[in-house]
């Protein structure tokens, strides 16, 4: 491995941070593609900036047959591999060789099976009396039984001097009884604040510099409401289909994999009040009140759609039906567009316009704020029959910017108007290099701070808000349409916007 360019956007997000407390980290799923992909790069990336201490340690656990030096090994050659061939999810080029071993070092592995009680055993023996973080890098199957099994073995006990903590990935729950039970399993076992509940949307930079955008700056503030915002739009649009991914999908669907958790998180970021302190209670309140606030879903404010054999980037793809592990009557949807409502004094009568889809045109994830015309239209004539929108867009992926649009004079004798765009591009004032957006995440686990993570009462609301739809979606009751992969995704979300909210397009349209 040779050097490369350290963490720059990452230590400019921690400028100031202090070093993590000493802990030990314990992966569950240490042999899983999360844990090599994104789990130990992003590991790597906070011991690359110093964050780390020299106590920290990793333990992983795992049924593969390997041991401390097979797993260093594994780790190894994927990240080589993958930084070779582009596809490091947390470096750009290879990591830095001292920091690497270093960080190879604090790494030890159990081979062990989840259901055997002594594999608890014995980790509480290699933990002893320290602090710890156990992930839960393994299927949602695995959630309650791992928490029950930790507790039972006292390992989830805290004392004066040493926390402990859960940190649970997605899905958590399939939908609200599901999620309801999840919770109430982890909260026999643990307290609400020993439970990290990760959305990974919330460790992207561009998501957490919403709140940035919004409450520290006096000039957005004010037209942030119904008196001013025609509608806001937010789109995760993906070019990818369902990867290896289609057994899980076909089960999980786009509504189930994308909404209740990214989706909404981005809809919090954007629509909450300004909490009174940045402390997590202060934040996850506010978000709390706003999913509260959220109106479920009727079945006609809810369009499904399932992508059919189609080109991507000049390639042709086959259509959901035909992927692996898909069945060929399949009914699960890989496109949802909605309109929801939020119902307080700040949005009441302002839809919000949420799409996700995969094998669409374009990769974007995206926020657009459309604000109102103008009260009066000067320029009726000038602008011919157009009343101008402008439209503040908040670039997540894969473009990190934020974009206003409003109209100008076009230079001439004649008062004519056009469209133009201004631009704030991060890379352009603030260094940086991709990381992979767990960086974070981990980092305010092992501080304690639980701002970024997910409460329960948030995510059971959630469930909430989406059941009338997958209800309908259960009882056929909501059509499913088709969309051609490459395409803007069904004619029906169109219909969902009307041509006065007129969805902004993932390509343009010829
Ligand atoms: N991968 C990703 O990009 C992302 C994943 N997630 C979430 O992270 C979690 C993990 O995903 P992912 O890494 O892809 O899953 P994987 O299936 O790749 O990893 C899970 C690992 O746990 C092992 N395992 C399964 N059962 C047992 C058992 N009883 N005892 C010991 N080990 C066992 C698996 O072994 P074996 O292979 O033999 O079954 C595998 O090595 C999931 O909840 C997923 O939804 C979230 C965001 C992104
Ligand atoms: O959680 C998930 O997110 C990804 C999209 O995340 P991104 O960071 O790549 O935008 C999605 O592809 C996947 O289906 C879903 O499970």
């Amino acid at each position: 491995m040779s050097d490369s360019e350290p963490g720059g956007d990452l230590r400019q997000a921690k400028a100031g941070a202090s070093s993590l407390p000493p802990c030990t980290l314990v992966v569950f799923g240490a042999g899983g593609d999360l844990t090599k992909r994104l789990l130990v790069p992003s590991i790597y990336n906070l011991a690359h900036d110093g964050l780390i201490s020299d106590d920290f340690a990793v333990i992983g656990v795992d049924r593969i047959d390997q041991d401390d030096a097979g797993w260093r090994q594994n780790l190894t050659a994927f990240t080589q591999a993958a930084a070779s061939d582009g596809t490091a999810g947390g470096h750009v080029g290879q990591p830095d060789e001292a920091r690497w071993q270093w960080l190879m070092q604090r790494l030890s592995y159990i081979k062990g099976d989840f259901a055997d009680e002594g594999l608890f055993a014995h980790l509480k023996e290699r933990i002893g009396q320290g602090n710890a973080i156990f992930y839960f890098a393994v299927g949602d199957r695995f959630f309650a039984p791992l928490a029950e099994q930790l507790g039972k073995a006292g390992l989830l006990t805290e004392g004066e001097a040493r926390f402990r903590r859960v940190v649970v990935e997605k899905p958590f729950g399939h939908d609200l009884a599901t999620a309801r039970d999840l919770n109430q399993r982890l909260l026999k076992v643990a307290s609400e604040d020993q439970i990290y509940r990760i959305d990974h949307f919330l460790g992207k930079e561009t998501v957490q510099s919403i709140m940035a955008v919004r409450f520290a700056n006096g000039m957005f503030e004010p037209i942030w409401r119904r008196e001013f915002v025609d509608c806001i739009q937010i789109t995760a649009a993906e070019k990818v289909g369902v990867e290896r991914r289609g057994e899980f999908y076909e089960h999980a669907g786009a509504l189930r994999d994308m909404v209740p958790n990214h989706l909404f998180q981005l809809l919090c970021m954007v629509a909450m009040e300004p909490p009174s302190s940045l402390s997590a209670q202060a934040v996850r309140d506010e978000k709390s009140k706003l999913m509260a606030a959220l109106r479920p879903l009727s079945r006609e404010d809810v369009v499904r759609g399932q992508y059919t054999a189609g080109s991507i980037d000049g390639q042709g793809v086959p259509g959901y039906r035909q992927e692996p592990g898909v069945s060929p009557e399949s009914d699960t949807e890989t496109y949802v567009a909605l309109r929801l409502a939020v119902d307080n004094w700040r949005w009441g009568g302002v839809p919000f316009f949420l799409r996700t889809g995969k094998r669409l045109a374009e990769r974007r994830t995206e926020i657009s704020i459309h604000f109102q015309a103008a009260p009066h239209q000067l320029f009726r004539d000038a602008a011919s029959e157009r009343l101008a929108r402008n439209v503040l867009t908040l670039k997540i992926d894969p473009e990190h910017a934020i974009e206003t649009s409003f109209d100008a004079k076009e230079p001439g004798p004649a008062m004519r108007l056009g469209r133009v765009t201004t631009r704030m591009n991060y890379a352009d004032f603030f260094p940086h290099r991709a990381n992979v957006g767990y960086e974070t995440l981990l980092y305010d686990c092992m501080m304690g701070d639980a701002t970024l993570f997910q409460r329960a009462d948030a995510i059971e609301r959630a469930w909430t808000v989406v059941a009338p739809a997958l209800e309908g979606f259960a009882k056929d009751e909501i059509p499913l349409e088709s969309y051609a992969a490459g395409s803007q995704g069904p004619a029906g979300a169109d219909r969902l916007t009307g041509s006065e909210h007129a969805w902004a397009p993932l390509q343009k349209r010829s």
